[in-house]
């Protein structure tokens, strides 16, 4: 393979990680001029170029070395580190991306009292995701037929191909559309970044590292929240020890209330309802959940 100096990225061409993962590249500072073939897009600012690719060939295609970064499910990446030969390159997941949240899970059908993998066996079980079924049954012992389709898993079992699925579900519209339900969760799965298990070492290596850092970067923002309160003196405790994580808050005094404070937060990710309903209950009052845009500690 001849030597390159610019990184590659690969990622989906069309499906559901595609509009994420272009929004989370530009968000890191990556802009891309869409190539005719839109297989290759060349980028503008940083050398940094995308391959756009189907999902499944994005681990092979980083094992391979033809790039050098991918953004992936976890779920399609853990199937092909479980099934690639031990000759392929090592792959590491460099960092969870927070989008394309789903679970690879058992779904059997209504009348199946599923309790315990147990019994699954001598059950065949349709998925896509042979590697991973494998390995979990093998991991509890259970001996059950596997039975890989490349899609539409969920209507195995009304054909009487599988008594049960192993499949990737997130809202669970399509297992009850089949009469379905999730037995068991095998994976826990959002889009990642991923790599070789060690980085060039030349100036890709350092792009990459640049990227990684400028990422970290826009995550942290990404689930940081503002969270702006008034509270009376008194119940300034309570309220603090109901605050999601974060740093210390800054405390302000409120014109012309000199028992009442103003208290701002960094809070780390996500603040609810029920969090906001809580600190109200304890005293607070005023309060706004605002999103950060861009931070420089
Ligand atoms: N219902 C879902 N909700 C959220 N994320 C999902 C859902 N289904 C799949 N995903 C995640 O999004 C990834 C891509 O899903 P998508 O359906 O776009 O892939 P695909 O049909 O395999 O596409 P390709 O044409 O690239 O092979 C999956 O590997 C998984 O990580
Ligand atoms: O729990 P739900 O919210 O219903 O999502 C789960 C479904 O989503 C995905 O399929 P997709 O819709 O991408 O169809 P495809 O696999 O046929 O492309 C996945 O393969 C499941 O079938
Ligand atoms: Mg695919």
């Amino acid at each position: 393979m001849k030597p390159r100096d610019r990184l590659r990225i690969a990622m989906q061409k069309s499906g559901r990680l595609t509009e994420p993962a272009l929004e989370l590249l530009r968000r890191c500072g990556l802009t891309f001029r869409q190539s005719r073939d839109k297989l290759f897009c060349f980028g503008e600012g940083e050398p940094v170029d995308l391959l756009l690719v189907r999902d499944d060939d994005i681990p092979g295609l980083i094992a391979q070395g033809v790039c050098e970064l991918g953004i992936v499910g976890r779920n399609v990446l853990d199937e092909f580190r479980l099934t690639a030969g031990l000759e392929s390159e090592p792959l590491a997941e460099l960092r969870p991306l927070g989008f394309g949240r789903c679970r690879l899970s058992i779904a059997v059908p209504q009348e199946f009292d599923y309790r315990e993998p147990a019994q699954l066996a001598g059950q065949r079980i349709a998925t896509s995701y042979p590697g991973l079924l494998g390995a979990w049954l093998r991991e509890r012992g259970v001996e059950a037929g596997v039975v890989t389709l490349a899609g539409s898993v969920e209507i195995a079992p009304k054909l009487g191909t599988a008594d049960a699925i192993c499949d990737l579900v997130q809202s669970g519209g399509t297992l009850v559309a089949n009469q379905l339900r999730e037995a068991d969760v095998l994976l826990e799965s959002e889009a990642v970044l991923a790599g070789p298990q060690a980085l060039p070492a030349d100036e890709r290596g350092d792009l990459a590292e640049l990227l990684l850092k400028r990422l970290d970067g826009v995550i942290q923002v990404r689930e940081s929240r503002l969270l702006l309160l008034q509270t009376p003196r008194h119940a300034l405790d309570a309220v603090t020890r109901l605050l999601p994580g974060g740093p210390q808050p800054t405390l302000l005094p409120v014109a012309g209330q000199p028992d009442q404070l103003m208290l701002q937060a960094l809070c780390a990710g996500e603040v609810s309802w029920r969090q906001l309903e809580e600190i109200k209950k304890a005293g607070a009052r005023e309060m706004f959940v605002l999103p950060v845009e861009k931070m420089l500690a």
